[in-house]
């Protein structure tokens, strides 16, 4: 038996995602030599980030009306008084900075119906909204159903470093508060029901145009096809049934508190007050005489099938959490990424001595006078993560949205006796391992960070570096004394405004 003594809780989990699930772990308190009680850590595989799911939302369905007579000594035929049925209610997807990812929401999301109606003109209760929270960054791509509707946002105080300003790339307009993107028939509702007023993004408006004629799909039949749950890089297509159908980028939620309805609550049915008083009406105009109330009751059997509540909206969505930044520290864990993110903005990220400090991309942000990037600092890649290998290839789906690579090489890893591998063996495994995951990722503007300046021999590795690799900038930095910093900053400036273009691939790297 190994003994190890773990710093935390998250530190065994870090070492059990290096080590994967061939060991197995027992957690002892530090007070006695029995296993604790509470020890038991979820299998390797749930503890994954899942970033990418397939959810089923329903509305509720309607409330029916109701068919009541209110009959008195004096009025022995009696008057029509049954109320309408309550309104389903609401599928909402709320955008909130303290999820970071999809593990815990539900994968059938079904919204409360309405009430009945009853007698004395009472109108049915409307059904609850079903608000279920997710992540800054969800994109949605729509399966099949109406195409989602945003509603509105509740700002809330502190800005959270996680938070993701932006909007997709090239899909939608940018989206400003209190946009929407939503079909028209969206927006009209919510204009209707919430009485605001919601714009449509073009994109949005070509996809919920294209939704209306390419299909109608049964959105229950097709869910049960398919499986749920994501976390394989290449297999994600088939896992999430993706389709040719599917619209991609309907909506995305990118500011804490926006809300987007995703199902919609059905239309409570009419009582027989309001169906007798539409028919009274419709014959006083046509014969000029009122409807004698004796007819009442075959009026109502006239208007039964108003009665019913209409069933609420169901959609199909694919769920996607994707950063958006302008540059990603790309590098192995311990490479210093997290230390850096800190040397060049205000971000303050977890750093430890320990691989997979981070867990969860950390987001920064490099003011200039004219211009601001945002910096994503990702959680380390090791050889294989694009087989789920580490933390796993969720984080390399980050890295996908980002114009920029700063690769993050710790100089020193091989040095002083310790394991590591040379920064060009690492350059290479992170390369590999970005193109595996998605071909002509590493031919983004790159540049390199020589991390680790200050490290005893550490000058010469870097010398010896940059012979090995000289079609990108090198920088040499010392996170720790921010050392080398502004000369970093000036470089990532020119790659995102388009100054300096130059990518990397793996023949321009002398292994040998
Ligand atoms: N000597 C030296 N140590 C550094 C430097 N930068 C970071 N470190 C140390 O390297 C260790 C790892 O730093 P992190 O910033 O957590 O590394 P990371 O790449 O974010 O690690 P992961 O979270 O595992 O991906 C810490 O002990 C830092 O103090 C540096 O410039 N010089």
């Amino acid at each position: 038996m190994l003994v190890f003594q773990a710093r935390s809780i998250r530190h065994v989990e870090a070492v059990r995602h290096t080590c994967g699930s061939r060991w197995s772990f027992t957690l002892y308190s530090h007070y006695s030599d029995t296993p604790h009680k509470k020890s038991k850590l979820a299998p390797l595989q749930e503890r994954k980030m899942i970033d990418r799911v397939k959810i089923f939302a329903k509305g509720g369905d309607g409330g029916h009306g109701c068919s009541s007579f209110r009959r008195s000594r004096h009025d022995r035929l009696g008057r029509p008084d049954g109320g309408n049925g309550g309104r389903g209610g609401d599928v909402i997807l709320e955008c909130s900075p303290r999820v970071w990812d999809f593990s815990g929401l539900q994968r059938h999301l079904i919204a409360e119906k309405g009430r009945q109606g009853t007698s004395k003109n009472k109108i049915g209760t409307r059904g609850a909204d079903k608000v279920v929270h997710v992540p800054v960054g969800t994109v949605l791509h729509l399966v099949s159903g109406d195409s989602p509707a945003m509603v509105k946002i509740q700002p809330s105080g502190d800005v959270d470093p996680w938070e993701i300003p932006g909007a997709l790339v090239g899909d939608l307009s940018e989206p400003s508060n209190g946009d929407l993107i939503s079909t028209v028939s969206g927006a009209e509702r919510v204009k209707e029901i919430h009485g605001t007023d919601c714009s449509l993004s073009e994109a949005a408006e070509t996809n919920a145009q294209k939704s209306v004629k390419s299909r109608h799909l049964a959105p229950a039949d097709e869910f049960s096809q398919l499986s749920t749950a994501s976390g394989t890089s290449k297999s994600d297509a088939e896992d999430i049934g993706e389709n040719r159908d599917m619209l991609y980028n309907v909506a995305e939620v990118t500011e804490e508190g926006q809300q987007i309805v995703i199902a919609r609550g059905g239309e409570g049915g009419l009582g027989n007050a309001s169906t007798f008083k539409d028919s009274r009406k419709t014959s006083t105009a046509m014969t000029g005489s009122c409807q004698d109330i004796s007819n009442a009751e075959d009026h109502d059997g006239d208007h039964s099938s108003l009665r019913a509540g209409l069933p609420g909206s169901e959609t199909v969505l694919v769920l996607e959490l994707k950063s958006i930044a302008d540059v990603s520290f790309v590098g192995m864990p311990n490479a210093g990424k997290s230390t850096l993110l800190g040397a060049i903005s205000r971000a303050k990220p977890s750093v430890g001595s320990y691989a997979f400090t981070t867990l969860r991309p950390n987001l920064g942000s490099l003011n200039f006078d004219d211009l601001s990037i945002t910096v994503a600092d990702i959680p380390g890649l090791i050889k294989g993560a694009h087989q789920n290998r580490g933390l796993g290839h969720a984080f390399l789906r980050h890295i996908e949205r980002t114009k920029v690579l700063a690769y993050v090489l710790d100089l020193a890893a091989a040095l002083n006796g310790r394991k590591g591998i040379p920064p060009w063996e690492q350059l290479r495994d992170l390369i590999l391992e970005l193109e595996y995951h998605q071909e002509g990722l590493s031919k983004r503007p790159s540049l390199v960070v020589a991390n680790k300046i200050d490290e005893e021999g550490a000058d010469q590795v870097y010398d010896e570096l940059k012979r090995r690799v000289h079609v990108v900038p090198i920088f040499p930095v010392c996170a720790v004394l921010e050392e080398g910093i502004p000369e970093l900053k000036a470089g990532l400036k020119m790659l995102v405004n388009g100054e300096m273009s130059c990518g990397l691939c793996l023949d321009q790297i002398l292994l040998a």
